[in-house]
């Protein structure tokens, strides 16, 4: 039989792994493979079992059940054990936006269903300074949200937690002095968001860099820069709504790497990876093809 391990966060989204984990375990048998689990424990302990337990010879499947911050666990462990093993995803999570971007089935069976009818595809991946991410890196307001809405929060509103945090902190934003340099031009300006997409959503918002592709081996790059903030409702709806790409107030780039430096990075500026914690200024961004496969629709 061949060997697949399911790896899951128990407190991901509204938690339906938990009644799901006996008919995952039939699908699997039905399919040809024995099933091991991993439970994770607490932040980190995916990636750390990564590391500490896998070995590619003896698996053909990962199957990974949780939102982007368990994908991002599961990325960045077998980046650093350099395995190349397919993995499944099973969308449990709150937002799920890799998901969305990969269209991968918010239905579990369905989602199952790829292990037979779907195909199995290298996808980019993003790197900044030393960590991996799979959907987005972004920095500045509302980068901070997903790291302090508790799981507790999520699991009773789900995205809407999200949101009503985003509006508290809109009182009192800061902008980032900025130096972004490109491969062919390099900028100096105040912004209050940047947003390095590999995919296409964030925070449950689809429309963010719809014409994104984690296939091309390029990112979407989001500017927002400095308004005044009577202006940043409106800002913000455009760039809800997918209408933000000819405003002036904001800047879209496509590029396979970016380094960014930060001239005010006294004032603690949150960076994120996937809805976690992500490395101090300066940062250095690089799209990566060829090293992790997925199974996705044909
Ligand atoms: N057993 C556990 N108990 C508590 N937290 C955990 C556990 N295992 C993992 N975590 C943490 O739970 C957090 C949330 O996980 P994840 O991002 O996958 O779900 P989500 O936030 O509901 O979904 P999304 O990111 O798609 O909105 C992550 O920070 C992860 O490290």
């Amino acid at each position: 039989m061949k060997k697949a391990i399911l790896m899951y966060n128990p407190k991901a989204g509204n938690r339906q792994i938990i009644n799901l984990v006996d008919h995952i375990a039939e699908r699997l048998q039905e399919l040809g493979y024995e099933l091991r689990l991993y439970r994770s424990q607490s932040k980190g302990s995916i990636r750390k079992y990564i590391v500490d337990h896998l070995e590619e010879k003896e698996l053909d499947l990962i199957i990974v059940s949780g939102g982007d911050g368990t994908i991002n666990e599961v990325v960045n462990g077998m980046m650093q054990k350099e395995i190349d093993i397919p993995i499944l995803v099973l969308p449990l999570g709150t937002a799920n936006d890799f998901a969305y971007s990969a269209h991968i089935p918010n239905d579990i069976e369905e989602a199952l269903n790829l292990i037979e009818c779907g195909e199995i595809k290298y996808v980019d991946i993003g790197k900044v300074n030393n960590q991996y991410f799979i959907n987005v890196c972004n920095m500045g307001l509302f980068s901070g949200i997903s790291h302090i809405v508790d799981l507790e929060l999520k699991k009773k509103f789900g995205k809407l937690a999200y949101y009503v945090k985003g509006f508290e902190e809109l009182q009192n934003y800061q902008a980032m002095d900025l130096e972004i340099e490109l491969p062919d031009i390099k900028i100096r300006g105040d912004y209050i968001l940047i947003l390095v997409f590999n995919g296409k959503a964030a925070g449950g918002f689809t429309r963010l860099a719809k014409n994104a592709s984690i296939e091309d081996g390029e990112f979407d790059i989001i500017g927002i820069k400095k308004v005044e903030i009577h202006d940043i409702p409106m800002l913000f709806l455009k760039v809800l709504q997918g209408e933000h790409l000819t405003d002036p107030n904001i800047d879209y780039w496509v590029t396979n790497r970016v380094n960014i430096r930060c001239y005010n990075e006294e004032k603690n500026f949150v960076t994120d990876v996937d809805g976690e914690e992500g490395p101090k200024f300066p940062l250095s961004i690089e799209a990566k093809q060829n090293l992790l496969r997925f199974y996705l629709k044909k």
